[in-house]
């Protein structure tokens, strides 16, 4: 296998996200759970995404993981890797995206790396460096209660330098707004001046086109599915990718079987969905407090309270709450250790669940996604249909369990009807 463009997303929903662009872009996409065994399966493909858990680690951890994977992305053939981040650019206050940023480059024999993650499509933007979402300052919006990875400062140039060694430049909307020479010129002024990455502003997908075109002539570019829009739409117009078949086919056979949805999102997009699920189908809301201090028993009574419903149809089982109730839970146990352990748990219900017999499984959000995979063993995925901007459908591949229809949807996206919609797409 021979392909055009490699990635590395943070994290497993941010995969799915980014593969689901490529696809409808037109590039033939997989998606793996990390680097995958060389026995795996992988049809012929134009773009590989490795699914990655490091967005909240330590950054020493996070450089090493993704070293690795840009290691295996080039030895199968990839000239432009793309570190996939969120577009609402989480992480903590060490990184990750600045010291993954700096290896990367470092490995790909320096430069100055184009970083943006703009997606307009979801309602990000970026404009003089700040990032808005959905129209509000990242700092304004939701993502200020983020349970993990609170974002106080919507100034991206600052975030960036307070994670990197380095300097940060800008190219502004002005810059970008007059093609790919321009930014092309700008970049090379901010290499000459010794910046190590640059934040670009992006409104329109017109702007990613550009930056697109520009980040595909530099070895390592960081962004969201906006950049990966770019990306892909340049690469169609370079003609180099072969005239693309639907790799969504087969993706979308039914798999029967049992559905279930695990929330442990606590966006504000999650819990609109969970609400709005109350009105369909039976919500377990789990006592996050027992997922701390008597798991198993929550954990065995969520499961004989799904068993009692499972035959009837879907049923969603939430960890998912209020910022107030978050930040209570952390001020008692501490953020990493609620969070961590309210992974653990959702994860042994969902791997329990398609122990006995779900096939079809939603996980929101990004690092419940992550947990609930590894638990589960997935080794990659064939990409199916949108079901919402940034959420496709997905297929497992070489999975132990037999074959699933797998949605991991990133926290903010998905319209309120979500788990309605995609369970109705997952038969
Ligand atoms: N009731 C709760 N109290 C405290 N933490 C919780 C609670 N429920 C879930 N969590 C934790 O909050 C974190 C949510 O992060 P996750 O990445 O899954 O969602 P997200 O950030 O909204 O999604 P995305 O990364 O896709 O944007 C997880 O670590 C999860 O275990
Ligand atoms: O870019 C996004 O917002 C998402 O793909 C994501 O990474 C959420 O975890």
């Amino acid at each position: 296998m021979t392909i055009l463009l490699g990635s590395i997303a943070d994290d497993y929903t941010g995969a799915s996200d980014l593969a689901n662009t490529l696809t409808k872009n037109g590039l033939r996409t997989v998606q793996t759970v990390g680097i995958p065994d060389p026995s795996l399966p992988l049809p012929d493909v134009d773009a590989v995404v490795v699914s990655l858990k490091i967005r909240s680690v330590a950054a020493q951890e996070a450089v090493a993981a993704a070293g690795t994977a840009e290691r295996w992305l080039r030895g199968r053939g990839a000239m432009h890797v793309l570190y996939k981040i969120c577009s609402t650019f989480d992480s903590t206050d060490q990184g990750n995206i600045g010291p993954v940023t700096e290896a990367l480059a470092e490995a790909a024999g320096g430069g100055t790396v184009l970083v943006t993650p703009a997606f307009p499509e979801t309602g990000r933007t970026v404009y003089l460096g700040h990032l808005f979402v959905n129209g509000q300052p990242l700092d304004e919006s939701p993502l200020k209660d983020h349970p993990l990875n609170p974002m106080h400062d919507a100034n991206l140039v600052r975030v960036m330098a307070s994670q990197s060694r380095g300097a940060i430049g800008l190219i502004d909307l002005p810059a970008v707004a007059g093609g790919p020479d321009a930014v092309k010129a700008r970049l090379d002024a901010l290499r000459a001046e010794g910046a190590g990455a640059a934040i670009a502003d992006a409104v329109f997908e017109s702007d990613l086109e550009t930056l697109g075109e520009v980040a595909l002539r530099t070895p390592v570019s960081i962004g969201a599915s906006g950049l990966g829009l770019g990306l892909a739409r340049a690469l169609v117009r370079s003609g180099r990718v072969p005239s693309t078949v639907n790799t969504t086919a087969d993706a979308i056979r039914p798999v029967g079987g049992h559905a279930a949805v695990i929330a442990g999102s606590c966006s504000s997009a999650t819990l609109r969905q969970i609400a709005i699920a109350e009105q369909a189908m039976p919500v377990l809301r789990l006592d996050p407090e027992r997922l701390l201090t008597a798991a198993s028993d929550e954990i065995s009574a969520a499961l004989s309270w799904a068993g009692e419903r499972m035959e009837a149809g879907p049923i969603v089982i939430a960890a998912s709450t209020t910022p107030e109730a978050v930040s209570d839970l952390q001020s008692r146990y501490g953020r990493e250790i609620s969070g961590r352990a309210i992974e653990a748990a959702t994860s042994a219900i969902a791997a329990e669940l398609v122990a006995r017999g779900v096939r079809r499984l939603v996980v929101a959000g990004g690092e419940t996604s992550g947990a609930t995979v590894d638990m589960l063993g997935i080794p990659a995925f064939l990409i199916g249909p949108e079901i919402a901007p940034g959420v496709p459908m997905l297929r497992t591949i070489g999975n132990s369990q037999g074959e699933m229809l797998v949605t991991l949807k990133s926290g903010n996206f998905g319209g309120d009807d979500f788990f309605a919609t995609a369970l109705a797409m997952m038969r």
